[in-house]
């Protein structure tokens, strides 16, 4: 199988905190894979590792079979990195600010006027090109900041966290472009800590937390292993059923009750039954997917929502 990344054994220390204590992952050439974990989990040492920014302590990155640490000129020219801060100067126009990466990039005259053009139209900020960024809002900067990292035609693209804090119309235009490119063949390594975006995006994840990968695999394996399956009731009135004979676990959710189970069909039947004996009438009777959010509770025992 062909990687764009082999991450082995990363650690690193700022001082005396150990922000990663040995990550490894790989991601398949042409995917779009997820680094998913909670604030302060490693995810921008990561990145920023990656991206040949920051030197690891320990540990091997290869992409596309280069040595990242021993050969970080070679591999600049692959990886296209977006950083979660913006690196723009905010008193230029988009248009000269991406002449100023095109050229740190090797890229001149007709060929970076092109490029510019072709990036700009991507984000979708062409009819904005001579504007000051001084006017933009924070997402159409993160769009400029992703259109930067474009021009070189990187075959592999890192966003660290690209949705944080930006409007939702930026928002989706990021996904657009993000599926736009990996279509194209890019690869993408994603990171956030916003799972659901990993659930519509990403084919493979990594779960991070304190620094080490605690879960890594195809979407579809995680949830399988780790998620849990439950089944939703919500009641029409006051009265709440009695759940106790239900089997599985149950609590309040919502405006109803959850229920987890192994065994969806029984326990679906079993709310019902309890529901008509409690003589309460049943709104909505649904089974839950598992989702991310039970795989992470399910191996760190905290929501990632509150970790
Ligand atoms: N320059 C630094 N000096 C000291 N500690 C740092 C530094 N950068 C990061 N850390 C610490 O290392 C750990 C990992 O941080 P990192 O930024 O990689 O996490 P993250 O998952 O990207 O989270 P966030 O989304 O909040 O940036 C955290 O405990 C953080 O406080």
């Amino acid at each position: 199988m062909e990687y764009a990344l082999q991450v082995s054994q990363l650690q690193k220390s700022y001082g005396q905190k150990t922000a990663l204590h040995g990550i490894s992952f790989q991601v398949r050439t042409g995917t779009c894979f997820g680094l998913l974990g909670p604030n302060g989990a490693g995810k921008s040492t990561t990145m920023k590792i990656l991206a040949g920014i920051l030197a690891p302590d320990s540990g091997s990155v290869h992409v596309f079979g280069i040595d990242a640490v021993q050969r970080a000129g070679d591999v600049r020219k692959v990886i296209g990195y977006v950083p979660q801060n913006i690196t723009l100067y905010e008193k230029l126009s988009a248009y000269d600010n991406l002449i100023f990466f095109g050229e740190m990039y090797g890229l001149q005259g007709a060929t970076l006027k092109q490029r510019i053009s072709e990036v700009l139209e991507q984000v979708g900020l062409q009819d904005r090109a001579r504007d000051a960024l001084s006017t933009f809002s924070g997402g159409m900067m993160r769009r400029v900041n992703m259109a930067a990292a474009l021009l070189h035609r990187p075959k592999l693209i890192i966003l660290d966290e690209p949705t944080v804090g930006i409007d939702p119309q930026s928002r989706n235009h990021i996904f657009e472009m993000i599926r736009q490119l990996n279509q194209e063949g890019v690869t993408i390594l994603y990171s956030t800590h916003y799972m659901e975006e990993v659930e519509v995006m990403c084919e493979d994840v990594a779960i991070i937390d304190h620094g080490s990968v605690i879960a890594n695999g195809s979407l579809h394996e995680l949830l399988a292993q780790y998620g849990t399956q439950s089944v939703y009731v919500e009641t029409d009135g006051a009265a709440a059923p009695d759940l106790a004979s239900v089997p599985g676990t149950s609590a309040p959710h919502g405006s109803g009750w959850k229920i987890e189970t192994d065994d969806v069909l029984r326990t679906m039947r079993s709310v019902s039954d309890a529901c008509l004996q409690s003589h309460c009438a049943v709104a909505r009777l649904e089974v839950v997917r598992p989702s991310l959010e039970t795989v992470f509770l399910n191996l760190t025992g905290t929501s990632l929502r509150d970790a």
